[in-house]
C-alpha cells in the first residue's frame, strides 16, 4: 500500500517538497559505517541458578539509512534485541554500538541523552499517557530533551497534521480509535527527529487498513526521509518494503538476507 493514499490531500504535495521538520536526511550522517553494529550480544535475565537467555551471541551490521524487517516466533528474542538497540536495557555482554554511541560503557547521562535525540520507539499497546491529550503526548519527549517548548509545539502539530490527526490534538487517548493511537505515538517518536525509529509490533493491536497504513507509513519515513527503520513483527506486510530481513530463532540471528 502506498501512504499516499492514506495521506490526507493536500499534505503530500508538502511532504514530498520537504518541510522543514523533515529537511535532514540521517543516511549522509553515518555515511562510511553502519548506523548500528553489535558483535557477540548477549543479554541474559537472572532467574533461577542459570538466567533466561534473551540473546544468544548476535552479530549485527546494519547500514545507515535501511529498512530492517525482524522476524521470529513469540520468545526468540525480537522485543530484548530492541530494547537495547534504544537504549532502554543493556546487554550482559558483547559489544554494541548505535549512531557512534557504545551503549555498554555509556554512562547513564550518555543513555538518557542517546533515548531522546537518537531514536525513536514504537510499541504494539501504543504507551500513551493516558491523562494526556494528543498534543501533550507528542510534545512530551521535546519538553523532556529540554527543547523550546513554542517551536516544539508547532512541529508537533505539524506532525499530526501530516499524520492526519489535527482534528484531534485535544483528545485524550481513550477517545481514538487504534490506528490513531498508532498514528500519534508515531508523530511522538519522530518529535526529537530521530535517526533511527525502532518499531516493536506496531501492528499487533491494528486491524488490517490500520497496519497496512502504519507500515507503509514507516516505509515512507525510511525511503523519504532517510530514517534508519526497524520493525519487528509476526506479520508479513512489511516484508515488500525490507531492505534487510533479520531472522532470530532462539536468541541467535539466523538468515540475515540483503536485498
Ligand atoms: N524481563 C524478563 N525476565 C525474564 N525473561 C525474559 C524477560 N524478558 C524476556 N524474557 C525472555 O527472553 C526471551 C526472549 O523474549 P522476547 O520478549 O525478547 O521475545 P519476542 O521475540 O519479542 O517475543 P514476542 O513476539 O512474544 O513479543 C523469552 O524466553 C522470554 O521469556
Amino acid at each position: 500500500m502506498d501512504v499516499r493514499a492514506w495521506l490526507p490531500p493536500g499534505l503530500l504535495f508538502r511532504y514530498v517538497c520537504g518541510m522543514e521538520m523533515f529537511h535532514v536526511n540521517h543516511s549522509t550522517l553515518f555515511p562510511a559505517d553502519s548506523i548500528i553494529s553489535a558483535n557477540s550480544l548477549t543479554r541474559v535475565y537472572p532467574m533461577g541458578e542459570s538466567g533466561v537467555a534473551g540473546l544468544r551471541g548476535v552479530d549485527l551490521r546494519v547500514p545507515a539509512g535501511a529498512m530492517v524487517v525482524l522476524k521470529g516466533v513469540s520468545g526468540s528474542g525480537k522485543s530484548t534485541l530492541l530494547a537495547l538497540l534504544a537504549g532502554l536495557d543493556r546487554p550482559t555482554s558483547g559489544s554494541l554500538r548505535v549512531a557512534g554511541v557504545d551503549l555498554v560503557n555509556a554512562g547513564e547521562a550518555e543513555l538518557t541523552d542517546f533515548r531522546r535525540r537518537i531514536v525513536g520507539m514504537v510499541f504494539q499497546s501504543f504507551n500513551l499517557m493516558p491523562t494526556m491529550n494528543v498534543l501533550e503526548n507528542v510534545l512530551l519527549p521535546a519538553l523532556l530533551a529540554g527543547r523550546d517548548e513554542r517551536a516544539s509545539r508547532g512541529r508537533a502539530m505539524e506532525l499530526l497534521d501530516w499524520l492526519g490527526m489535527a482534528p484531534r490534538v485535544g483528545h485524550s487517548p481513550a477517545q481514538l480509535s487504534g490506528g490513531e493511537m498508532q498514528r500519534t505515538a508515531i508523530a511522538r517518536a519522530l518529535i526529537n527527529d530521530p535517526a533511527i525509529i525502532l518499531a516493536d509490533e506496531p501492528t499487533g493491536n491494528l486491524d488490517s487498513e490500520s497496519s497496512h497504513a502504519v507500515v507503509a507509513l514507516l516505509a515512507e519515513l525510511n525511503r523519504i526521509m532517510g530514517r534508519t527503520v526497524i520493525v519487528a513483527t509476526h506479520a508479513n506486510l512489511a516484508d515488500p518494503y525490507a531492505t534487510l530481513r533479520l531472522l532470530l530463532t532462539d536468541g541467535r540471528l539466523t538468515q540475515p538476507v540483503a536485498d
